[in-house]
């Protein structure tokens, strides 16, 4: 559903890629240090990054036409702003004339992340996580078939993280979703593939399982996952 060729993007003296890659449905974890180039290929699979050579090839199925859900790691909304008019605002946005996203949809979208009581209360009102689940909402509105969500579980408590996990799963069961995180446990429970970038180059791709035997690992756990990142990144990176 997504396909990255030959794609490299330069932010100031930063360069990512090349990267080649194929997103289709299902879940796949982007890992890296800070600063290795998640938010960057993130920016670029969903346009908001040009990049400076290669393509980004988006396959969708349903409403063509429709960007991909995207939540930002920086998301914000006006404070004085009701939640319902800013996701009816992103949802004008994301209409196109054809495939108007109706008020139900955005419904669903509150209900997904749990937040359908607190439609009508201001942002500033809500709490850090209640935030973050807002900008998910965003992301889903529309019911995109690509879904990308830069550390989605930041700042969330362990029973909204769990609930978020379930809810990007079964995301992954008809889209394609691309979440980054630093937390090991994410990936264990959700993903199915595994993208790691150190200083702006692809460094591993394949299964979660093949990640884990990296750390010689026979099955998917945390650790495993945690190892797994450790020995791919120290091999490249000697200490
Ligand atoms: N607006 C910008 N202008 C210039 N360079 C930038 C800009 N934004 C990011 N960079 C640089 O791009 C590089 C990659 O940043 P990016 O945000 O993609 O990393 P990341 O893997 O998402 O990191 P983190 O885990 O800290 O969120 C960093 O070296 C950063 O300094």
């Amino acid at each position: 559903m997504v396909v990255l060729e030959d794609l490299v993007v330069r932010r100031g003296r930063f360069e990512l890629g090349p990267v080649d890659a194929h997103l289709g449905t299902g879940v796949t974890a982007l890992l890296g240090a800070n600063g290795a180039g998640k938010s960057t290929l993130m920016g670029a699979v969903v346009g908001v990054l040009a990049p400076s050579r290669g393509r980004v090839g988006l396959e969708q199925s349903g409403s063509p036409g429709r960007a991909p859900g995207y939540l930002p790691q920086d998301f914000d909304a006006p404070r004085r702003v009701r939640v319902i008019d800013y996701l009816r605002f992103a949802a004008w946005c994301r209409s196109t004339r054809r495939a108007p996203i109706t008020d139900a949809e955005i419904g669903a979208a509150l209900r997904a992340v749990g937040l359908q009581d607190r439609a009508g209360w201001r942002f500033g009102a809500l709490s850090g996580g209640m935030r973050r689940r807002v900008g998910v909402a965003h992301a889903l509105i529309g019911s995109p078939d690509v879904v990308v969500l830069d550390e989605p579980t930041v700042g969330l408590d362990p029973v909204q993280r769990t609930d978020l996990r379930e809810l990007i799963g079964a995301l992954g069961r008809d889209r394609a979703v691309l979440v980054s995180t630093h937390l090991a446990e994410d990936v264990a429970a959700v993903a199915e593939r595994v993208m790691i970038l150190a200083e702006g180059a692809v460094v591993f791709q394949g299964s979660v399982a093949e990640l884990a035997e990296r750390a010689g690992a026979a099955t998917v756990s945390s650790e495993a996952v945690e190892r797994g990142f450790l020995a791919v990144v120290r091999d490249r990176v000697p200490a």
